[in-house]
């Protein structure tokens, strides 16, 4: 399985860990409180006390680590760092319930017996309902159980005890079973949620490129350019808009054919590509037609990037077998005018531009001669 997925399970595994155990936090305090009372029928009470006190600050300690994990929004790097925090809190909290079977047991008293081994049936069930999401941390909680049962022979000497012990040694053994049966089906869940994440973003993402040449689609252009006016807008920044088109591009189709064609076509894209701001949005409107976005730009700049892309297409040395495809593009360079002018407005004046360049000679730069919004001062808009 690749390794980062691995990892984010884990990651999701402790997550669900947390979450089965967060509910501590009612119960266990009440649990400790009961268990104290009940102890305090063998025990002088002072010691009784000594425990509760101590095991209601362990409690407090690893609910406030899991509510920091929860609120920290762990990376996938840090699962390790988490995992032995929770590993140590919890663990602290297993270790100071199995320790009644030493310092609480009352050899020869049925009724203390009982009690005793009724806390680690608890502790052993509870751990296999709850710690079963992460794999680790369950082998971690169970075997502070698991070494408390073997304690009755080791205190106590008899048949009996030594019985206790292994049915109490097997009775984990059981449990573990079916905690790892629960942990693999969990495990298989996470599984198929992440990768059906994985391949939700990727058809997401898939569905705003243009197939032929990778850059942004007509319509995730336009929802670009919508939301960049729309932000423009309400900020009085400027906007600029560039229209390129390849200059005599039927006639690469017509002499070298289509594929040739769309090579020229993914070729001048992807030039292009690397040629914008991160921020731009490059986008195919379709055909041999493609248009930017450019958020927060003037028209010197927006005048500059053109003038970028331009010498970048001309500078492509292209070749089909030993014939060089000479490619050059006519860009067309509108500002937004007005806050919240429709996209459409905005386009028609860059494609005006654009057959003016390509009026002018081809293989140049125009720009649309009226005022951008920058002079025009920030819409009010309320929210
Ligand atoms: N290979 C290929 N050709 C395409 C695609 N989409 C449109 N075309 C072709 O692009 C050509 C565009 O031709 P015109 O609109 O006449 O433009 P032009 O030859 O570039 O001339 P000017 O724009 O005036 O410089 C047409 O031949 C279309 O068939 C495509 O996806 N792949």
């Amino acid at each position: 399985m690749d390794p980062d997925r691995s990892a984010r399970i884990r990651l999701a595994q402790l997550h669900l860990y947390v979450d089965n155990h967060i509910n501590d936090q009612f119960l266990a305090p009440a649990l400790t409180v009961v268990a104290a009372a009940l102890l305090t029928r063998w025990l002088p009470v002072e010691r009784v006390t000594i425990w509760a006190v101590v095991e209601l600050a362990i409690i407090a300690i690893y609910i406030t680590c899991y509510r920091r994990f929860r609120a920290a929004k762990v990376q996938v790097a840090d699962e390790r760092v988490w995992r032995r925090r929770i590993a140590w809190a919890h663990g602290a909290h297993m270790l100071s319930w199995s320790s009644i079977i030493v310092w609480g047991w009352v050899p020869g008293d049925a009724g203390n017996l009982m009690f005793t081994m009724m806390i680690h049936l608890g502790l052993v069930s509870l751990t296999a309902a709850m710690s079963n999401p992460h794999r680790r941390l369950l082998m971690s909680d169970m075997s502070i159980p698991i070494v408390a049962l073997l304690a009755p022979p080791l205190l106590s000497a008899g048949g009996f005890n030594a019985g206790l012990a292994l049915l109490g040694v097997f009775y984990c053994m059981l449990m573990l079973c079916v905690a790892f049966k629960i942990h693999g089906t969990t495990a298989e869940a996470i599984e198929l949620r992440l990768r059906n994440e994985e391949l939700i973003s990727k058809l997401e993402h898939q569905a705003r490129l243009d197939g032929l040449t990778g850059v942004a689609n007509r319509s995730h252009l336009l929802a670009t350019g919508n939301a960049e006016i729309r932000r423009a807008s309400r900020f009085g920044h400027a906007m600029a808009l560039l229209m390129l088109d390849i200059d005599h591009f039927k006639e690469i189709n017509d002499t070298h054919g289509h594929l040739v064609g769309d090579r020229v076509l993914k070729a001048v894209s992807d030039a292009c590509a690397l040629a914008v701001r991160h921020c731009d949005c490059l986008g195919r409107l379709g055909g041999e037609e493609f248009a930017v976005i450019l958020p927060e730009t003037d028209l010197p700049s927006a005048l500059a990037a053109a003038e970028r892309l331009r010498e970048t297409v001309a500078a492509l040395q292209l070749h089909h077998r030993e014939f060089p495809l000479k490619t050059t593009v006519s860009i067309g360079v509108a500002m937004l005018q007005a806050p919240g002018e429709p996209l459409a407005q905005l386009l028609h004046r860059a494609d005006v531009a654009m057959y003016r360049a390509k009026n002018s000679g081809r293989n140049r730069v125009e720009a649309e001669v009226t005022a951008p919004m920058s002079d025009a001062g920030p819409e009010a808009v309320t929210a």
